[in-house]
This record gives structure tokens, sequence and C-alpha cells, in this order.
């Protein structure tokens, strides 16, 4: 079978919790034999007809998401291990915590980092979608710094992705309220649009540090996602330009074909700077000698 069936344990030392996800707990983990360090993801199944536990239906969808990713943004597959209890994924290791922690012990970012964080961001998001695959469940929480030093990040948590094939369309009330798009909401038709909202989200969130549809009440934030109820509030905006403005008021747009795409995105200004910024340098220079 694909899945090893022999103990985790024998191949693996456990160490120190790294977060949890639906019915999931993360650990580090290392290879006895290799000293390799993973990060093993325990699922825990459902038993019977209880509904603690996810289905295994669910978790192969995840596994075989995981398993046609290849991309520096998107976290890797190893292997996968079943047991009676559960299955463990064997996930490549970061280990920089949550970009939501980070955010929340900055405040806001600048301008700079914001863009370079969503520019990984749009180019991860860029290979589940040149697959056909949407994440739809894109939020902080679930975009992990590779490690403390450093600004890479990897997307985590496909345990609500997948495969958009035009035949069937996809419905589904999922995500977390703050993230999700109006279709969502509406039960209307997803597509890989619906992860494009969300990007406008966690875009507006790293430039002022609110959230911009969030409500009193789950029934408020609803309604202010379907209803397109946002600003740009003076006080948490007025360092925040114009081009950056505009490439969040693309992505929040009710109609989701008309909604910029990961590519629009890529080629918008505020993502990909009109030169490189050293070229932009030198020519100020060179003025300045004249
Ligand atoms: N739901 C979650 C949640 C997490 C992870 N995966 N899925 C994860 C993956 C690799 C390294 C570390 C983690 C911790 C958070």
């Amino acid at each position: 079978s694909v899945f090893k069936l022999e103990p985790f344990e024998d191949n693996y030392e456990v160490g120190e919790d790294l977060g949890s996800g639906h019915f999931a707990v993360v650990r580090k983990c290392i290879h006895r034999k290799t000293r390799q360090a993973f990060a093993a993801k325990f699922i825990r199944k459902r038993r019977g007809g209880g509904r603690k536990g996810a289905k295994m239906e669910d978790i192969v969808k995840e596994i075989n998401v995981l398993r046609c990713m290849n991309h520096p943004n998107v976290i890797s597959l190893h292997e996968v291990y079943d047991t009676k209890q559960e299955v463990i994924l064997v996930l490549e290791l970061v280990s920089g915590g949550e970009l939501f922690d980070y955010i929340s012990e900055k405040e806001a970012l600048s301008e700079e980092e914001a863009s370079a964080f969503i520019k990984q961001i749009l180019e991860g998001l860029k290979h589940l979608h040149d697959n056909s695959i949407v994440h739809l469940d894109l939020k902080p929480e679930n975009i992990m710094l590779l490690d403390r030093t450093s600004t890479k990040i990897k997307l985590i948590d496909f345990g609500l992705a997948r495969k958009i094939n035009d035949k069937d369309d996809v419905r589904a009330m999922m995500g977390t309220a703050e993230f999700i798009a109006p279709e969502v909401v509406s039960f209307e038709p997803l597509s890989l649009a619906t992860d494009m909202w969300s990007v406008g989200v966690i875009t507006y969130i790293l430039l002022s540090g609110s959230s911009p549809f969030l409500g009193e009440t789950l029934q408020e934030t609803y309604h202010n996602i379907t209803a397109l109820n946002f600003d740009f509030d003076h006080d948490l905006f007025q360092n925040t330009s114009d081009l950056a403005k505009d490439f969040i008021k693309r992505l929040f747009i009710k109609n989701p074909r008309k909604r910029g795409s990961v590519n629009d995105c890529l080629n918008h200004p505020w993502i990909k700077p009109s030169e490189p910024r050293e070229a932009i340098a030198r020519r100020s220079a060179m003025i300045n000698i004249d």
C-alpha cells in the first residue's frame, strides 16, 4: 500500500508541538536513521458514526493535492503512515511560526514587506491554480514562515483544497468567515477566484492590522462580505499608497469573473515594480551627476 503501516515511532522520534489544524496536531519529528527533521501532522480518523475526526476521503483528498505540489512556496509531503486511529502526514519542516503571529507582533507591516509576502503567496497560489486546485482556506494562520530568521513563506493545510473541474461545480460553505468570498456565503459555485478574494483580505490585514469585513457577529460579517461593506479607514490607511489600495480593490469584486486572477495580481505594479529598484536608484544617481 502507498501508506506505511509500520509503527511511526519505529522510524521517527517525536518532538515539540508546532501547531494544529482540523482534527490534527503537528509535531516536529526526527527520522532516526538520517537525523533529518520533518513536521508530522497527526490527523485523527473518524471512528464509526462519530463526528470527531476527519473522514478518510477528505484525508485522501488532502494527500492527493499535496502529492501534485512541488513549489518553494508550497509545503511538500515526504511520506504517509496509516494507523488504526490516525493518518500521519510527514511534511517538510517549516518552523518559523504562522504569518498571523508575525503580523500580530509587528502591528502592521511596511508596504515593501507586505508586497514581498503577498508576492510569495501569489507564486505559491499560481502553482495551485495552474494545476486547477483551489485552496479555499487561505488565511494568515495557514501561511507559515520557513524559519524564525527568514521572511520566506509556505502555504500549508490543504484540508479544504480541491480540484476544480468544469463539470461538477463545487459549492460548499467552509473556510473561516472573515476570509471567505461572497459566492461562498451565498452558496454559489466556487472557482479559483474564490482564493483571490482571500488574498485581498490578507493584503488588507497585512497593511492595516485590521480585518475588512469582520463584524460583531457571524451574520454581520457575512452581510459585510455580500454587501462589499468595506472602506480604507483614514487612520489605518493614511500611509498606504493608492497603488496598494488599487491592488485590494481589484480583488474585492462581487462577480468572481471580474475579480483579478493570480496572473493579473503578479503583473500588478504594486507587486511587480516597473523596474528593478537598483535601476531606479541608478537613474536618480545619473540625474544628480548631470
Ligand atoms: N493545519 C495545519 C497546521 C499546521 C501545519 N499543517 N497543517 C504545519 C505544517 C508544517 C509545519 C508546521 C505546521 C503547524 C501548523
